[in-house]
This record gives structure tokens, sequence and C-alpha cells, in this order.
């Protein structure tokens, strides 16, 4: 499968380049009816990111971050998220940038780390595909207190809690980052059976 016969990039205009890099991307799109239609996108180019969520059996806990976002702020969101340790890439393999950030967010230097899949997390708008890791984690792990980059604006709180007090703040709407509730279903339907 392939889209080379249905796309044709016109044109990419750069229309921010900061932290982040917005394009509007001019392209022709050959229609499910064989019509040719020519359209304008903007496309947020964030990089790609990792997430994880360290997980004990016997425990049937989980750790989780709590932080300030800014965006879902701006959109009424008024109180800080919960949401499993993640990270951008920069230039880094997923496995290698995830175990740095379990480290730094959540202070696990953890052991066997694995992928259960990948996903694009707002494809209508945003490149970003973010890789999906869990890992069981043990007290003998805990390295640091983690809590991120101070220099970089990080300010992290470490949450450990029940896997059935994490499902619950799904449901009543304290945890509504997506990238978390995937890991913790992901987590109720897969680890703790
Ligand atoms: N200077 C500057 N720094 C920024 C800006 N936006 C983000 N940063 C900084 O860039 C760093 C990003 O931290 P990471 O831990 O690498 O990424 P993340 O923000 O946790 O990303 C994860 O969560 C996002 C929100 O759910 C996800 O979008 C992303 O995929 C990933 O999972 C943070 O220090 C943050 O303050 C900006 O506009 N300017
Ligand atoms: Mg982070």
């Amino acid at each position: 499968m392939g889209l080379t016969d249905r796309v044709r990039v016109k044109n990419v205009r750069v229309l921010s380049d900061r932290h982040y890099r917005l394009e509007e991307v001019e392209f022709d799109y050959r229609r499910g009816n064989g019509e040719w239609q020519t359209m304008k996108r903007e496309v947020f180019d964030l990089g790609h990111a990792a997430a994880l969520l360290a997980y004990n059996v016997a425990s049937r806990t989980v750790v989780l971050t709590r932080q300030f976002r800014l965006p879902p702020y701006r959109a009424g969101h008024d109180d800080l998220m919960i949401e499993a340790a993640a990270g951008m890439l920069d230039d880094e393999t997923p496995e290698n940038r995830i175990r740095a950030e379990a480290e730094e967010e959540i202070g696990y230097r953890l052991h066997d780390v694995r992928k259960v899949f990948e996903a694009f997390m707002s494809p209508g708008s945003v490149t970003e595909k973010l890789h999906f890791f869990v890992a069981e984690y043990e007290a003998a792990m805990r390295v640091g207190d983690g809590g991120g980059l101070a220099d970089e604006g990080e300010d992290i709180e470490v949450l450990e809690l029940p896997i059935d007090h994490a499902l619950a703040m799904i449901s009543d709407g304290r945890i509504v980052d997506a990238k978390t509730i995937m890991l913790l279903q992901y987590a109720a339907l897969n680890i703790f059976k």
C-alpha cells in the first residue's frame, strides 16, 4: 500500500519555526471517486515521543506523574494533569528516551521495558507518533525522587497509586490525558487480570 499515486504535495510554507514547527501544506488529493482536489492543511510538527506505564503486579500499583500543562489549562482544564511518564524523543531511540524519562520524571531505573504499541495522537493536525511502553518497577529500582528537570521548567509530582484507583480516576474525569488512559486500559486488559 502506498499513496504516491493519490497525493501530490505542491507547496510547503513554514508559518512558525520556533520550539515546534507549523507548516501550511498545499497538495492535490485524488478522492475516492477519482477526481483530483486541491487543498491546504496546517500541519504541526512536534517530533515524536514515548510514554511508559510503570506497574507492580504484586502490589497492584502504578506510578504516574502530576504536572501543570498550559494547553489544557487554556482549554478550561483548571487542574494539574495526571499522566504516565513521557517525553519527546529528541533524536534518541524510543526505548533509550523512555528509560531516561522514567529516571528523570518518576525516579526509577527500570530493567525490562516492553513496547506495546504506537499511535498517532492527533492525526488531523499533528505529526507526532507516540511509542508506548510498560515496565515492572520495584522499590529497589528507585534511584531518585524524579520530578523532571527544573531548569527546563518541569515541576513533576510522582504518584504511586492502586490500578483500581487510577481506573476510577478515568471514569470520574480526574485523568483526562489520552496516552495515560490508553496505558491504564492496556494494563487493565493485559497485566492486572
Ligand atoms: N522553551 C520551550 N520549552 C518548551 C516548549 N514546549 C515545551 N517545552 C519544554 O520541552 C520539554 C518537554 O518535556 P518532555 O518530557 O520531553 O515532553 P512532554 O512535554 O512530557 O511530552 C509528552 O507529553 C505531551 C503532553 O501529553 C505529549 O504531547 C507528548 O507526546 C509526550 O507524551 C519540557 O521541559 C517543556 O517545558 C516551548 O514552547 N518552549
Ligand atoms: Mg515529560
